[in-house]
């Protein structure tokens, strides 16, 4: 079950934190380390993969820096393309936020570790449609179930997830 992978890999930390929203909670799940731990890794991505083989789309988009080797884990499994996104625009070199190769027209299965207001996924999944490209779906591993789900239906998307913080939480060993 992913929910004990995430245990068993440490991923559910306690404490205090602020996350990205700015809101404090006393549980993060940190999937930054699941990449380090190659059989929960592959678990994960495979189970990814099976949500993602119900989707019609063309390529994924990761979200750095989270969500960046599940995307890339996922993408190379599934045999598809590749595009990723950084939450700011490079202030050098490319000057880009948006890296790879993609087309206007192209289906995008836009994929991160972990949902909570929705506001990452919206700012992406923004950016992605002023390239001219077409959000199909959101997939991540934990909706944390704090907004993401209503935030990204108000634009039309349908937010998929692996588990939620919920569970993760009443799985705990
Ligand atoms: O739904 P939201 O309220 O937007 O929060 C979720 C986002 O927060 C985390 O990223 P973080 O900003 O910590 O960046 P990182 O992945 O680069 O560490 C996580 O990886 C999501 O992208
Ligand atoms: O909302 C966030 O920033 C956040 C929450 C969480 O549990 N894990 C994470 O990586 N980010």
């Amino acid at each position: 079950m992913i929910e004990e992978i995430l245990w068993e890999i440490g991923a559910v930390k306690t404490g205090e934190f602020r996350l990205t929203s700015g809101k404090v909670s006393n549980v993060y799940i940190d999937l930054r380390k699941l990449p380090s731990h190659p059989q929960a890794f592959r678990r994960v991505v495979e189970a990814l993969a099976a949500v993602a083989r119900t989707i019609e789309f063309d390529a994924v988009c990761g979200i750095a820096v989270g969500g960046l080797p599940i995307a890339t884990a996922l993408a190379y499994t599934l045999g598809k393309p590749l595009i990723y996104a950084r939450r700011e625009k490079k202030a050098h070199g490319t000057m880009k936020q948006l890296e790879g190769d993609y087309a206007r027209g192209m289906k995008v299965l836009l994929v991160d570790d972990v949902a909570t207001t929705g506001g990452t996924l919206l700012d992406i999944a923004r950016l992605l449609k002023s390239e001219g490209l077409e959000v199909v779906e959101a997939l991540v591993v934990v909706d944390r179930e704090e907004g993401a789900s209503e935030a990204l239906r108000s634009e039309g998307l349908r937010l998929r997830s692996l588990t939620t913080l919920k569970k993760v939480l009443s799985a705990r060993a």
